[in-house]
């Protein structure tokens, strides 16, 4: 599609217009010698997201990568912070409205504002690690259309680290599942939430195996590396 037509596409309303930049992402990708993708990584807390896209991310910029990670703990903290975080500066009203707990809408608003971090990211050339919870489907097929359609359709590749609730549960490494089973936190994934799982991702990691954390992030690598991403 012409650069043009896609930002006529784009044009979300008639005072909001498109604007096309001189350097396009055509050209940041020359320059950096690779594709620009997303590779998100889903699954309960504590199956193992953050510490496997820490080892990959080690990995492609060990081997010379332009890259950047995305992680749900860190994203909370600021471009996705809960009200009482925003409260101290900007009011209690604009904490309510724009700050983001664990309620459906919430996490379905957290991973929307990710989403579209992540493609504009993607659109600078970056291999964008990502390690949300991000428990409902249609959340993370939306994503998958914000960066397909920045892009193209292959560069969504959906990791489901898929380790059971009772390993996730043994691991409970910052005790977030013995305060959710004490009833102390609500709404939590796995436990008092739903988490759905992915049902065709690109890449499912089986967590409950007994591997190592490098032969995760490998088995990762090596996808990437045979569908011409790496
Ligand atoms: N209710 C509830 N449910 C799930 N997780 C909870 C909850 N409360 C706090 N936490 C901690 O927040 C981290 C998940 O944040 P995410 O932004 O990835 O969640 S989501 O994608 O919007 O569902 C998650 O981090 P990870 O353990 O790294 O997954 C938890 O540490
Ligand atoms: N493949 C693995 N084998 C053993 N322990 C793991 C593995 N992957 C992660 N862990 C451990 O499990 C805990 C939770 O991992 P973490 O990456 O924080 O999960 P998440 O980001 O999904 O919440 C950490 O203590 C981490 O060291």
């Amino acid at each position: 599609m012409q650069a043009r037509d896609q930002g006529e596409q784009m044009d979300v309303s008639k005072d909001i217009v498109w604007h096309q930049h001189s350097v396009d992402r055509e050209m940041r990708e020359r320059r950096l010698g690779q594709q620009g993708c997303v590779i998100w990584f889903t699954g309960l807390s504590g199956c193992g997201k953050s510490t496997i896209a820490n080892a990959l991310d080690v990995m492609l910029s060990e081997a010379g990568r332009a890259t950047t990670l995305l992680d749900g703990d860190n994203v909370r903290h600021g471009l996705c912070a809960p009200p009482a975080v925003l409260e101290p500066e900007h009011g209690a009203e604009f904490a309510e409205r724009f700050g983001l707990g664990f309620g459906a809408v919430d996490r379905e608003e957290n991973i929307r504002r990710i989403g579209s971090v992540a493609a504009l990211m993607a659109s600078a050339g970056l291999i964008t690690l990502t390690a949300f919870v991000s428990p409902y489907r249609r959340d993370r097929d939306r994503v998958r259309k914000i960066v397909s359609q920045a892009g193209r359709p292959s560069d969504f590749v959906e990791v489901f680290v898929d380790t059971p609730l009772e390993v996730c549960e043994a691991r409970d490494p910052k005790g977030l599942y013995k305060k959710a089973r004490a009833g102390q936190i609500k709404q939590f994934t796995g436990i008092s939430d739903p988490y759905e799982s992915p049902e065709s991702p690109e890449i499912r990691l089986d967590g409950g195996a007994g591997e190592s954390v490098d032969e995760m992030a490998g088995q990762v690598k090596a996808w990437l590396v045979e569908h011409g991403v790496f």
